[in-house]
């Protein structure tokens, strides 16, 4: 079976026939402009990845390697139906919620001795055991537990299987190759094989395949089996909150009738039109940002191919949306229930 397009050239196709989302070339020149003074902070590097999130390993070891693993394969769905009603984990005297009360949930886990990380741990568990390391704070569970279950069972048993139990063994096999991690990621790990169909062509995103070789990459510090001469090639992650900042910022506009059924609340399903054009259109405008943005730098004589791609630009808009949730709250996500992202 051919392996469909790459996200990038299935975003391109999406952008080029984009019916209720448009991505505005201006735009997204105006937002690299903005972005131009960023690009020196740690906000926009791979050292804020451990510097700026307390949640995420210190170490750049092969635990350090499996933490990430077991994140990004549950790394989907936080939102909540109301926002004042959400699963909210304590750690370590803070309150997190959605994407990082996962993470506090698997260091609570590690914490209390559950070797949560560990693949002959959680191809094993049960859905009782799952309930109980991911428990909320609150009375609102963590969305999709059941899901959650299973695909634990599923990678873990894999990565018994075929990777000797550890995610490092899939590294070293990638031999610093990005795509060819990527490929290895989607090919044995189907909770990862994030494609669809658009105007009768297959498509991919990808999302936490990619945002897994990115979180490698950052937690190996970009150094040795976690240098990947080809970093530069992965798009960012076409999750719920990158599109929601893109509108935000300008550069990418939603229709009326788009705009209507997203303020509804409506609930779209993995794959639909809509949800098709929403993440293709998000990764096509980010990728036109970095353009701009290495063109600025260009200009001015410096060549910046090694301090800006869209990983970096990903990480710096995600955390951008999490600060300024508030200035956002009239720009509504999209949502799905998957296990996609
Ligand atoms: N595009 C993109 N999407 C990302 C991430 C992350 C966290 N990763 C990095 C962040 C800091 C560290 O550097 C981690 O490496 C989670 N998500 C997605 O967001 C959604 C959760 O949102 P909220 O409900 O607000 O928590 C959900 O779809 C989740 O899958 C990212 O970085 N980029």
């Amino acid at each position: 079976m051919e392996a469909p397009p790459t996200p990038l050239e299935s975003a391109r196709f999406i952008a080029g026939r984009s019916r209720d989302v448009s991505v505005s070339e201006e735009g997204a020149r105006r937002v690299a402009e903005a972005l131009f003074d960023k690009v020196p902070s740690a906000a926009f590097s791979l050292a804020g990845w451990k510097q700026l999130h307390e949640l995420n390993p210190r170490a750049a070891s092969e635990e350090a390697v499996s933490w990430v693993f077991l994140v990004d394969t549950l790394n989907f769905s936080f939102w909540a139906e109301r926002d004042d009603q959400k699963c909210l984990v304590k750690y370590k005297g803070t309150a997190y919620s959605g994407y990082w009360a996962l993470c506090a949930a698997v260091n609570r886990a590690l914490d209390e001795g559950i070797p949560i990380t560990s693949a002959s741990y959680y191809a094993t568990m049960t859905l009782d055991q799952v309930r109980h390391v991911l428990r909320s704070d609150t009375e609102v569970p963590m969305p999709l537990i059941e899901e959650r279950h299973r695909v634990l069972n599923e990678s873990g048993t894999v990565l018994l299987e075929k990777f000797g139990g550890s995610f490092l063994t899939c590294v070293k096999m990638s031999e610093n190759s990005a795509q060819k991690l990527l490929r290895l990621v989607v090919e044995n790990f189907p909770s990862y094989r994030d494609e669809a169909v658009f105007e009768e062509k297959k498509v991919s995103f990808y999302k936490r395949a990619q945002i897994l070789v990115a979180d490698t990459w950052s937690v190996l510090e970009g150094k040795g089996d976690g240098f990947f001469g080809d970093i530069s090639s992965l798009t960012i992650f076409a999750d719920y909150r990158i599109p929601q900042v893109l509108v935000h910022l300008k550069a990418m506009k939603y229709s009326e009738e788009l705009m209507k059924k997203l303020r509804e609340g409506t609930i779209f399903q993995s794959g639909d039109k809509e949800e098709v054009e929403i993440r293709g259109c998000s990764i096509w405008c980010c990728a036109l940002i970095c353009k701009h943005l290495l063109e600025l730098y260009e200009k001015k004589g410096q060549d910046m191919r090694d301090q800006i791609n869209a990983v970096l630009l990903d990480y710096y808009l995600w955390d951008y949306a999490r600060d300024h949730r508030e200035e956002m709250k009239d720009i509504p996500f999209h949502r799905v229930r998957c296990i996609y992202y």
